[in-house]
């Protein structure tokens, strides 16, 4: 865990510390040496080819799997030690589908409220608020089936919300949305940011919305990151390093020259195509 300290002030805690994490399943390395730090109160974008293990790195901070001690820790709690104190900081919102659609979305939301301990007396006007943040109270009583995928998107997010995290974390949010469902997404997301200061880590495979939105990114390549700054920072060092004249190259040129060769045919496999197109679908 890192943190500026100035004279007389506590040192900053990040909100996500990870220290040579690594995560295999079976023969597969998942994750393979992952250093990263996320600021407090910063949007980071983690990116990278199909397979990278972004997914799996995420699913280690959040405890859904579980890491030695010391490796990974979430505002200073150690996520082996201290699972219990990890989870009550972070929202998480994963790429499959989280949202029940026989239920309305205030039931939807209220369901994750009763889950994360929100006090009861206080259920009702936590639930109202976060449907009112993704833009849903018109529809909140509404079945989630009758939603489009850019509400359904927006569901989950008050769901994650709800609990009032430090931390949200959230997984392709935008995965298989128009523009126009995408921008909303992320409008709201920033709303909550600004109202709150709360912390975002994403995921995602738009390098525009990574660009546009992001303080920094990581690109990740085969479980470890290989290039890590502000979106402007990396695309000028691009062009530095190129030496070209004209204009700067894009976050996407970047993801190639990062990625180059890794987007083969040893990239993703077979579950990360399903799983992509699951989820693409049953959003779209
Ligand atoms: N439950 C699992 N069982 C076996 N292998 C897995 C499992 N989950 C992930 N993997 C493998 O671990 C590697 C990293 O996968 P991960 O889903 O973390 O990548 P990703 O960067 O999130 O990919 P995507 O962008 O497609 O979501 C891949 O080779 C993947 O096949």
């Amino acid at each position: 865990m890192t943190g500026s300290a100035t004279d007389g002030e506590a040192p900053a805690v990040d909100a996500v510390s990870c220290s040579g994490l690594r995560y295999s399943f079976g023969e597969t390395r998942a994750v393979d040496g992952l250093d990263l730090t996320v600021r407090d109160g910063e949007c980071f974008g983690l990116l990278g080819p199909n397979g990278a293990g972004k997914t799996t790195a995420i699913r280690c901070m959040t405890t859904l799997l579980p890491v030695p001690a010391s490796l990974v820790h979430v505002f200073g709690h150690d996520a082996a030690r201290e699972p219990m104190a990890v989870r009550r900081l972070l929202g998480y919102v994963p790429q499959q589908l989280s949202a029940d659609a026989g239920l309305t979305g205030r039931e939807n939301v209220a369901l994750f409220a009763r889950v994360f301990d929100v006090p009861r007396r206080e259920r009702a006007r936590r639930v109202g608020q976060a449907l009112a943040a993704v833009g849903l109270t018109a529809a909140a009583d509404r079945l989630a089936q009758t939603y489009s995928g850019g509400m359904v998107r927006r569901l989950e997010l008050a769901q994650a919300l709800v609990s009032a995290p430090r931390l949200l974390i959230l997984d392709e949010p935008t995965i298989g949305l128009d523009p126009i469902a995408r921008t909303n997404v992320w409008e709201h997301i920033n709303a909550v940011r600004a109202a709150t200061g709360m912390t975002v880590l994403v995921t995602t495979h738009y390098m525009d919305e990574a660009d546009q939105y992001c303080d920094r990114v990581a690109l990740m390549h085969r479980g470890r990151v290989r290039a890590l700054g502000t979106p402007a920072e990396l695309r000028r060092g691009l062009k530095d390093r190129l030496g070209t004249d004209g204009p700067l190259p894009t976050l996407e040129d970047v993801f190639r020259d990062v990625a180059g060769s890794g987007l083969d045919d040893q990239s993703g496999d077979f579950r990360n195509v399903r799983s992509t197109r699951r989820t693409a679908s049953r959003v779209g």
